[in-house]
């Protein structure tokens, strides 16, 4: 193993002794010998059953042999990502019934298509929606009629938020059920360079809703290396999903078969399947250190600072953004996936996708081997690949090698020697910045500011061509507290253009980017929040910032008296407002600062004794 994860993970475990040990007290109470039914009185469990459309299910529940498996899901037709969850349920239970087992929907969590919402108010409920997907899912597990969970999510928030929510019921058997990238349309890059083109008035409306309309084209997870897909690499390192089914298209007979599979295999580790092994026990500080190698090793998005942190929070875990920079720092850059390059998802998984990604980290040492996994103990286990072969499911050994390195590399030959997360510190508070997707002669930029209290200012500055100069972006009060942190991806197109047009541009912003940004540094995430005390709040117009990426410097050179004297600003009046946001306002003042996963849960997890 290499020496810093190793010293990481073990001041991990030390961190977290105290909430670690209260979490796993508190599911091993939990689980119980028998099915969690037979502890029902018989009129919680007659409601639990009179459901059953199926007698033969009925029966079964009332026999404590077989495994009541509890379906939850994020099925709707918003997300193209999870339209192929529709057929999902009765898949499973049909699959289930072959074995003898029963499959129930216990519960529909909501999910948010941040590809819909960007730019519009609903991305100021995005991050929030997250916490709800987390209740959602504890209520739909609350009936506890169940011995084992398949979990169907894959966007943004969804996979934290069912994490979150599923790891408080972590004495439970579970498996995260992926539904597939859908097939690749014209590419991201020639996506971006037409939103450009528009942004420049140099391509009309119908030039780039035909270009929209190519890209994002059929049911299936779009195909950038966004927050989605990163979610998926995630889940199959942190042995959650079957090894080597995250990038397996929609609709095609090897994906159905990994989905009947996966609920076979999640009655395997139930108690009554003889080899238990509850999402609590999988869930540890080596897989969640693993789950931030995968982050590192892929360029993946910026949100995992987010929702890792939050995720481990969940399972009594305390990882902080220098435990994520110290491993991304050690750890090589193995895949270009865009907006880290030009190749897609689809060309990824056929490069050799997460079974290679997982061979050549292993055998580099960057990633605990030592781990439960939903297919028993060792992750060495997910170096096997899914064929079908005669209709019949065949594990057989990954490639050793890539078949394209201009995608994937090992990592004895990485497109970078480090992961290119930074944290960025300084004067003006700790955010993160994903260096991996930014030309290295972009990385740093020292400029004036020019201050913006809304992405739409940007947008009008812009337009009235008020920006043609090298300045560093400063938007504000977009913070948890402040407007639930939306992503600020909008903005793209625009720092975009100035780039091209040789300007040295950068952004600094309270709030968050979509997993999709790329190549202008952004310093994001910043902590204290602008809202909440924040030096954001004081920064003037024309202020010298400068933001280095390559140190992860920070800093605002006004002379330190002047700045001590600045008044902060007070926050835009009116927001959230409008499009329920007005609905979350006890959840943005619950919100943890964005180091802290900028969770609503934080404080209440902490206070448990
Ligand atoms: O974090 C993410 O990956 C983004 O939130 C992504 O899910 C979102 O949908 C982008 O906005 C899509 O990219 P475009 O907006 O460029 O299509
Ligand atoms: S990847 Fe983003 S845009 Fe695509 S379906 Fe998921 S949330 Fe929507």
């Amino acid at each position: 193993m290499h020496p810093r994860v190793l010293e990481v993970t073990q001041r991990l475990v030390e961190r977290s002794r105290p909430t670690r040990e209260r979490y796993l007290a508190m599911i091993r109470a939990a689980a119980s010998d028998g099915p969690q039914r037979g502890k029902l009185q018989c009129a919680n469990f007659a409601h639990g059953v009179a459901g059953c459309g199926s007698s033969t299910d009925k029966q079964r529940l009332r026999l404590m042999d077989q495994a009541n498996v509890a379906i939850v899901s994020s099925y709707n037709d918003m997300l193209s990502a999870h339209q192929p969850y529709e057929h999902y349920p009765e898949l499973i239970k049909q699959a289930l019934r072959e074995i003898g087992s029963v499959g129930q929907f216990a519960g529909g969590v909501p999910a948010m298509c941040d590809g819909v919402t960007q730019g519009e108010a609903g991305m100021e409920l995005s991050l929030a929606s997250r916490e709800v997907i987390a209740m959602s899912t504890a209520v739909a597990l609350s009936h506890n009629m169940f011995d084992a969970a398949l979990l169907l999510g894959i966007c943004d928030k969804i996979i934290p938020g069912l994490m979150i929510g599923a790891l408080r019921f972590g004495h439970l058997p579970m498996i995260f059920v992926p539904g597939g990238p859908m097939p690749s349309g014209i590419s991201n890059k020639e996506k971006a360079r037409v939103r450009q083109a528009f942004a420049e008035g140099k391509a009309t409306r119908e030039e780039l809703l035909e270009s929209e309309m190519k890209s994002y084209h059929s049911p299936g997870t779009c195909t950038f290396y966004g927050t989605a897909n990163t979610n998926q690499v995630v889940m199959e390192v942190m042995g959650l999903h079957l090894p080597g089914s995250s990038f397996v298209n929609p609709y095609t007979p090897l994906r159905d078969e990994l989905t009947r599979e996966a609920a076979r295999q999640v009655t395997r580790i139930t108690h009554q399947g003889g080899n238990f092994m509850p999402l609590g026990e999988i869930v540890d500080e080596k897989s969640i250190v693993n789950s931030v190698v995968a982050l590192s090793a892929t360029g993946g998005s910026t949100n995992h600072t987010l929702h890792i942190p939050a995720i481990a929070q969940a399972a009594g875990i305390q990882l902080t953004w220098d435990d994520m920079a110290e491993i991304s720092a050690v750890t090589p850059t193995l895949a270009q996936v865009y907006p880290n390059g030009k190749a897609d998802v689809n060309h990824f998984h056929a490069a050799g996708g997460v079974n290679f990604m997982v061979h050549t980290l292993l055998e580099a040492g960057l990633l605990h081997e030592d781990v439960n996994t939903i297919m028993g103990r060792g992750l060495s286990r997910y170096l096997q690949e899914p064929f079908l072969v005669d209709g019949k499911l065949e594990w057989r050994t990954g490639r050793a090698e890539s078949l394209d390195e201009d995608i994937l590399r090992p990592a004895s030959r990485p497109f970078n020697e480090e992961g290119g997360l930074r944290v960025m510190q300084g004067n003006l508070g700790r955010g993160v910045m994903k260096v991996s997707a930014v030309a290295p002669n972009h990385q740093v930029v020292e400029a004036p500011a020019r201050v913006f209290h809304d992405q739409s200012e940007l947008a009008a500055a812009f337009k009235a061509g008020e920006l043609e100069r090298d300045f560093v972006a400063v938007v504000r009060f977009q913070g948890p507290k402040a407007l639930g942190m939306p992503e600020l991806h909008k903005l793209t197109p625009y720092l975009g253009v100035l780039q091209d047009r040789g300007f040295k541009v950068a952004l600094v912003t309270d709030g968050r980017m979509s997993g999709a940004s790329g190549k202008v540094p952004a310093a994001i995430h910043l902590c204290p929040e602008a809202i909440d005390g924040g030096p954001l709040a004081k920064v003037c117009d024309d202020d010298l910032i400068r933001v280095d990426g390559r140190t992860g410097e920070l800093k605002i050179l006004v002379p330190a008296d002047e700045w001590m004297a600045r008044q902060a600003v007070e926050a835009p009046q009116g927001t959230g407002v409008g499009c329920g946001r007005e609905l979350f306002a006890f959840m943005r003042g619950a919100m943890s600062t964005a180091e802290s996963g900028a969770s609503a849960f934080t404080s209440s997890l902490e206070a448990l004794k």
